[in-house]
């Protein structure tokens, strides 16, 4: 019988356009890098290409709502540089055409010469903002109230940066009372190694990055479903 709880079946999308960042917190790290593998995993099932996903790390979730803010600001700083770099280079290339030298090399004599080979840069990610952010923690209820105002100021630091920027930021905060809870929700249950069972949460969460991003984008076009 499928599963009453959960989100689903995930909705396939083409995520090959999309640039997604991903902010996780060190604190609890065992659980958080199954996490984190099982997002990358989803995203790439989407066709989110490797290049195109960005990671980053901060000490705790209390660091996450500001990290999530100033990540996507300096993807935003990126995507503008990136930009008006474009734009000089095809108006130098205009320049070139205009001189004659852009289909081919020549010499101060006119001699024809071979073409250098296109550099490729080692960076071929795209780099426009992000279409989403995830964020990612793992809160485990201790013996003092720190868990109970850290969950809440952080799930409602990250519906705020969301709802600020206006992009998706996905919720990828753990609020367990044991270490067996966080293991088995990210797929760690009974062990690390080939036993471990459980469902990862970090893939429904790249599935939910990449369906938002592409929704997101739609909707700024003026594109609903039918
Ligand atoms: N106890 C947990 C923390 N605590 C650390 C805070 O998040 C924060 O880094 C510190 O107070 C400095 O501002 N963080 C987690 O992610 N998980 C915990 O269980
Ligand atoms: C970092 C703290 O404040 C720490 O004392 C919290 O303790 P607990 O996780 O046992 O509540």
């Amino acid at each position: 019988m499928a599963a009453l709880k959960g989100p689903g079946a995930a909705e396939t999308h083409d995520g090959s356009s999309l640039r997604i960042g991903i902010i996780h917190a060190r604190w609890n790290t065992t659980i958080i890098s199954a996490l984190v593998d099982g997002t990358k995993k989803a995203l790439k099932s989407q066709g989110v290409k490797e290049d195109n996903i960005v990671v980053e790390s901060v000490p705790g979730s209390y660091e996450l709502p500001l990290a999530v803010q100033r990540f996507y600001a300096a993807s935003q700083v990126q995507g503008a540089t990136s930009a008006v770099a474009g734009g000089v280079a095809s108006m130098a290339s205009g320049i070139g055409d205009l001189l004659g030298g852009s289909a081919s090399q020549t010499d101060l004599q006119g001699s024809l010469q071979p073409k250098e080979p296109e550099q490729k840069s080692k960076d071929t990610g795209l780099k426009h903002a992000f279409d989403a952010v995830i964020a990612i923690g793992v809160l485990i209820k201790g013996e003092t109230m720190h868990f109970e105002y850290i969950a809440d100021a952080v799930s409602h630091g990250l519906m705020r940066v969301q709802l600020d920027l206006g992009i998706p930021v996905i919720f990828g905060l753990l609020t367990v009372l044991t270490e067996e809870q966080g293991l088995a929700r990210a797929g760690l249950e009974g062990g690390t190694g080939k036993e471990a069972k459980g469902h990862n949460h970090g893939e429904d969460w790249g599935n939910a990055a990449v369906e938002l991003g592409i929704k997101r984008r739609a909707w700024a076009d003026g594109k609903l479903a039918s």
